[in-house]
């Protein structure tokens, strides 16, 4: 079994439900997605896993037990909104923050050093938050939610604001964190690092579950509805073929769109009467089609 269950939680405020029976389970190793637009209940539903509010129906379970004092100690959290003090020395605020968590000083030193060795700013120990760039106090960010080694990370759009060198840099140690069994709670609104980062997902929309499971096989059930057609000869007609809803010829290939199966074989044999066909390519859909189809016609 999983160990962390997350069963059939609800959370109103006054009238509205912020999550409503949201039920998910996340194993050990694993980077689970917490997906869904603005205000669909994600980041209430990461506070009730760490404990900050508390679900008003159902229950979040590690290990099968109740949420604890111990469990809370078990956490780490990035959240969404950073709250570094900009004045305060970096580390005297990471220090202070492990040490909430149980760790003695000189443990913490030693971890926070490492640390920021490894995201190659080893000279930010004396620094005050304010001389760091956004980017830079992010990864501080991060590092204050993993000094303690916890077994259970929560990271609410932990790549916002970073340059593609430290997406890659922090991807890399969280996938080394999952590597090392830690159990993961993942959210962003860039469906490309949730394909690339999690094998299961929940999709959440006004406060309900609208997609949920394993990655692959909801993109499998997805119709295909993108096809890619490079071949020699511009080919003529495609977009008289029923089923075709629109053709755009761009510098490598050409992308035809669909709305039925049948007329992915009938381009290809229109290509192939034409012309020789280098490519051809009935793709499958991204998450980011796949988000935009689930939850955004539904006002
Ligand atoms: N403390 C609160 N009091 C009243 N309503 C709240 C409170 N916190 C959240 N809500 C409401 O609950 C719903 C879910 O909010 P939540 O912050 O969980 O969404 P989210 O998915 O994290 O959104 P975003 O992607 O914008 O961060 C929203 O309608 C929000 O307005």
């Amino acid at each position: 079994m999983n160990p962390l269950r997350i069963d059939r939680v609800t959370k109103n405020y006054g009238d509205k439900t912020a999550v409503n029976g949201i039920d998910f389970e996340v194993g050990q190793g694993e980077i689970f997605g917490l997906l869904g637009a603005n205000g669909a209940g994600k980041t209430t539903t990461m506070r009730m896993v760490l404990g900050l509010i508390y679900p008003d129906e159902g229950a979040i379970y590690w290990k099968g037990k109740g949420y604890s004092d111990e469990l809370r100690s078990l956490m780490g959290y990035l959240p969404e909104e950073r709250g570094l003090y900009p004045k305060v020395k970096v580390s005297d605020q990471v220090l202070y923050l492990a040490e909430l968590r149980g760790m003695k000083r000189s443990a913490a030193e030693k971890s926070l050093r490492r640390w920021l060795e490894r995201f190659e700013v080893p000279e930010y120990y004396n620094k005050k938050v304010e001389e760091l760039s956004k980017g830079n106090q992010q990864k501080i960010q991060f590092i204050a939610a993993v000094i303690h080694d916890p077994d259970i990370l929560i990271l609410d759009e932990a790549f916002s604001g970073l340059d593609p060198v430290n997406v890659e840099l922090l991807k890399a140690n969280v996938l080394e964190l999952r590597q090392d069994g830690k159990t993961i709670l993942f959210s962003s609104h860039r469906m490309d690092h949730v394909e690339e980062l999690c094998e299961n997902i929940c999709m959440l929309h006004k406060s309900n579950t609208v997609l949920k499971g394993n990655l692959k096989s909801i993109k499998r059930s997805f119709p295909r509805e993108r096809v890619l057609l490079d071949a020699e000869r511009d080919v003529q007609g495609l977009d008289r073929i029923p089923g075709v809803k629109s053709v755009k010829k761009g510098e490598a290939w050409t992308e035809i769109r669909i709305d039925k199966a049948e007329a992915a074989q009938e381009v290809l044999k229109t290509a192939l009467a034409q012309s020789e066909v280098y490519r051809f390519q009935i793709m499958e859909p991204t998450l980011n089609e796949i988000f935009i189809k689930t939850v955004g016609g539904q006002g």
